[in-house]
């Protein structure tokens, strides 16, 4: 069943289109990634979906109901997780859950219920009659996501809940997420680290200045990406590498220079390998190690928009 769809879905600030005649739709039980660059108009769609954003133009339904003829039923049914943490510091964990629900109309004994559900599920029961001033990031981070879950959305939104946090509160963030969706929660996430979306996404929109430019599982997607491969060559030094010289190989598509390894993307066309390795020997470059990477997303949308999504 489709839970959300959205029909030619346009955002503009003045002349500026953010999100350009968006089409697409999120099924029942899906995690569905939302994968684009800053500035690629992520925030924008999903703040339209979540109510937060007037939509300049098209529709957006959300199991089968028009949201602007239907605000309440739309927001009753979404829990947002907003990229800024939103969470009232003079508030106490559990008072913060509990405030965010009652919004939702949750009132008395499932009030209760529901917020120490909503800390427990984040793992901070222990921690519900604390404030959020004495919290890490991560930490906030988990209360922000069990003040949009306690009134048990069908369709929870996360904008890009990974950002700045230490890498323990973001494994236990994606596996939420992963937890969330077998409990039958459906899962828009937007991110720009593509390892994530990969990671934890059944479904992938890549959105490029304002317009989605490609949509499929993972498979579908590097499975555009049959004419090239990225070689990474593992070097002592990059100090006399010229990247300009390299990229004048035949074949070579991109040359990214990193402290150690030097990444090229190139034509599986092009049998280019040796003049590549000359190219180091030359140069007096020690090469340590040499292997070639399976495509990832970030291959594709390199393919598809001739940029790097990191750039
Ligand atoms: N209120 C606004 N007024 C004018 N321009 C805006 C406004 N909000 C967003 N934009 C512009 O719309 C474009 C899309 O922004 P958006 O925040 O949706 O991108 P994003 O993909 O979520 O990126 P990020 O990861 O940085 O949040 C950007 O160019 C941004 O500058």
């Amino acid at each position: 069943m489709k839970l959300l769809e959205l029909k030619n879905l346009t955002r503009k600030f003045g002349d500026f289109i953010a999100v350009d005649n968006v089409t697409l739709d999120v099924k029942e039980g899906e995690i569905f990634g939302f994968l684009g660059t800053n500035g690629a108009g992520k925030s924008t769609t999903i703040n339209m979906i979540a109510g937060l954003l007037n939509i300049s133009d098209g529709e957006i339904k959300i199991m089968d109901n028009n949201i602007s003829k239907n605000k309440k039923f739309a927001k009753s049914h979404i829990g947002m997780v907003p990229q800024e943490i939103a969470i009232y510091e003079d508030l106490t964990a559990y008072e913060n859950v509990q405030f965010f629900a009652g919004l939702y109309g949750l009132r008395g004994a499932e009030l209760k219920e529901r917020t120490e559900e909503a800390l427990g599920f984040v793992g901070l029961t222990d921690k519900a009659k604390h404030y959020p001033k004495t919290f890490s990031g991560g930490m906030k981070r988990r209360l922000n996501i069990a003040c949009a879950i306690a009134h048990r959305p069908k369709l929870i939104i996360m904008d890009e809940p990974t950002v700045g946090i230490d890498p323990q509160s973001r494994n236990y963030i994606l596996s939420s997420v992963q937890k969330l969706n077998e409990m039958g929660c459906t899962i828009i996430y937007t991110s720009h680290y593509m390892e994530e979306v990969e990671e934890i996404c059944t479904r992938i929109a890549i959105i490029d200045h304002g317009k989605i430019i490609a949509e499929g599982t993972k498979e579908q997607l590097k499975a555009i990406i049959t004419d090239t491969k990225d070689i990474w060559i593992h070097v002592g030094s990059t100090d006399y590498l010229d990247p300009e010289a390299l990229k004048s190989i035949s074949g070579v598509k991109e040359v990214q220079v990193e402290e150690e390894v030097v990444k090229i993307n190139s034509s599986t066309e092009v049998n280019n390998l040796n003049t590549i390795i000359q190219h180091f020997i030359s140069a007096g470059i020690e090469i340590r190690a040499l292997d070639e990477q399976a495509p990832n997303l970030g291959t594709v949308f390199l393919t598809l928009t001739g940029r790097n999504l990191r750039d």
